[in-house]
């Protein structure tokens, strides 16, 4: 129980109807949810208003109402707050609620529209085997230490995020990183969290369909860091264009980090194949596993953000060089016959070019490419055309198949993705709706040397269609077909 009152701190009210001074049993923004005695936030949504679903949430016992505008029918015995945004009241609430946790260890938000989940599970990996205790909340998991919970956003609601930061308070968690989605800071989920620092990875075409112009998508990421502490880092990525713009308006301490550009932090590529490269981080090497370079910039972000943090530079990249590959980015399997099966979760077009780029460079002789690709549903649509031009003018065979298609038809979003091809590229690309009868496709096709990309899933061990999950595993399928076909 908590007083309505001390988790309405800093949260921005206009109008009360009965007393704070009350106690509620927990905070909650779904009616469908709301237990007895519970504070209901009532929220804007795409889909729907929560404020339609306020006498819903009082009928089920809620105590309070937090919403917009008080309704003209209040009932007796109810607590009805006016603020100005629900959804920024619901994440300040959450974070009071839960004693505001985000205070109590160092918290580093990751923005960017690639690299995210990769800098921010580096990150868990490099300062745990510095032997801290370490949180993340990643697209893939949520990690408090050692023990993993299952997560359902990149980003998740306040509450979860506030809940989890909680018990990585009682925990002893000293460091937690965090992705921070486009979506997330839009709908205020990070809103009230006190930031150590946050870093930025790059910019590219994503999410088109939710922010409706690219500048709106950047203002969106570039709010993390305007709503900075003056204690807190600013790190950036200024090989990108919008790097710069992210720094505009901060009040924190501002970091750059570049292969390219003058930068506070900078690293070059020595020596680039297939297990690993070899960089040179401020006159230092550091062999790495992670292959491309985009991950050059993933490294050196992790470097630059743990110098940031207080970790001993020598050290640093000494316990870099033992960083493992994240789940299903880059993830390979080389069969017997040498085809070379990798799993990337490219599923945007700055990515996929990224990857297949990386491919190109690794290549020894005639191998060849053959990707396997789709684009999801219910999703930007936009990408669709772009990413059906990548993969066909830079593999020699690309498969156009289904990624995630939600409610939207498979063969609709194929078309689409068709749309893109260049005529002189036509020939080069097959069509086939089913995920794995793709892969299977790409797996006898492939000879000896050569490389099959399936591109868009990665770590994912699902595949959704009109709210059904059915479980499909990538990386588990292409190697069980490459080996049941003993190739
Ligand atoms: C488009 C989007 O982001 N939607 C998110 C949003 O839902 P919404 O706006 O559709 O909500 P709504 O259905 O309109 O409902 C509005 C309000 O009414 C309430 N309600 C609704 C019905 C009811 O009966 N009673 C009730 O109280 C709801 O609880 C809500 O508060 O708020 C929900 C609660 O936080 C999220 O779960 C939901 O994520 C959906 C499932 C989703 O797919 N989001 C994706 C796009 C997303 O967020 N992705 C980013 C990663 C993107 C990236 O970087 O690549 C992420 O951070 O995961
Ligand atoms: N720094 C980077 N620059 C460009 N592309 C990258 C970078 N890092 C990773 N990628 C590519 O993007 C894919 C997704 O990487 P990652 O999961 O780290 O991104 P994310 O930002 O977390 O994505 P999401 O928005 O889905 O959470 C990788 O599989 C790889 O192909
Ligand atoms: N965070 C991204 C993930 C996309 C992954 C892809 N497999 C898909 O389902 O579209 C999104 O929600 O847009
Ligand atoms: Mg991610």
């Amino acid at each position: 129980m908590k007083v309505l009152k001390d988790i309405l701190y800093s949260v921005h009210i206009s109008a009360v109807s009965g007393t704070t001074n009350c106690e509620v049993a927990s905070v909650c923004f779904d009616s469908r949810k709301v237990q007895n005695g519970d504070a209901f936030v009532a929220t804007r949504g795409t889909v729907t208003d929560g404020h339609k679903f306020m006498d819903k949430a009082v009928s089920l016992g809620a105590r309070a109402i937090i919403c917009e505008e008080l309704p003209k029918k209040m009932v007796d015995g109810v607590t009805y707050v006016a603020v100005e945004n629900g959804q920024q009241a619901l994440a300040i609430m959450a974070s009071n609620y839960y004693d505001t946790p985000s205070k109590n260890l160092k918290l580093v938000g990751v923005t960017g529209t690639n690299g995210k989940t990769t800098v921010s599970s580096l990150l868990y990996q490099l300062f745990k085997k510095a032997g801290f205790k370490v949180g993340l909340l990643s697209t893939i998991k949520i990690m408090i230490d050692d023990t993993e919970y299952p997560t359902s956003h990149t980003t998740p609601d306040a509450l979860v995020i506030n809940k989890h930061l909680k018990l990585m308070n009682d925990a002893g968690v000293e460091y937690c990183f965090m992705e921070v989605s486009s979506h997330g800071i839009h709908q205020k989920r990070t809103e009230g969290l006190v930031f150590e620092g946050a870093i930025f990875t790059n910019l590219s075409h994503d999410h088109l369909d939710y922010h409706k112009t690219f500048a709106e998508y950047r203002d969106t990421k570039k709010k993390l860091f305007d709503n900075l502490s003056k204690k807190a880092f600013a790190l950036t990525n200024i090989d990108d264009k919008n790097g710069l713009v992210m720094l505009q308006n901060t009040k924190a301490r501002k970091f750059t980090y570049a292969l390219k550009n003058y930068a506070d932090y900078r690293a070059q590529i020595l020596e680039n194949q297939f297990d690993g490269q070899l960089l040179k981080i401020d006159d230092n090497e550091l062999w790495t596993k992670l292959i491309g370079h985009f991950n050059a910039y993933n490294i050196l972000a992790i470097y630059a953000a743990a110098d940031l943090l207080g970790l001993e530079k020598l050290e640093c990249l000494r316990l870099m060089s033992e960083l493992e590959n994240v789940d299903g980015r880059f993830q390979y399997y080389i069969s017997k016959d040498k085809i070379t099966a990798i799993v990337d979760y490219a599923h945007t077009p700055d990515a996929l070019k990224n990857v297949l780029e990386t491919i190109g460079t690794l290549r020894t002789g005639n191998e060849n490419v053959i990707t396997v690709v789709g684009c999801g549903g219910d999703r930007d649509r936009s990408k669709r055309p772009v990413m059906g031009n990548i993969a066909s003018e830079m593999s020699n065979t690309a498969i156009f198949t289904s990624d995630n298609p939600r409610t939207e038809s498979p063969s609709a979003i194929i078309a689409e993705m068709e749309a893109g091809v260049e005529p002189q590229n036509t020939k080069k690309i097959l069509s086939i709706e089913n995920r794995e009868q793709a892969i299977k496709t790409a797996c006898q096709l492939a000879n000896a040397n050569d490389i099959i990309l399936i591109a868009g899933k990665g770590h994912e061990t699902y595949q959704e269609t009109n709210g059904t999950r059915i479980d499909f595993d990538d990386f588990k399928i292409v190697k069980e077909l490459l080996q049941s076909l003993d190739k």
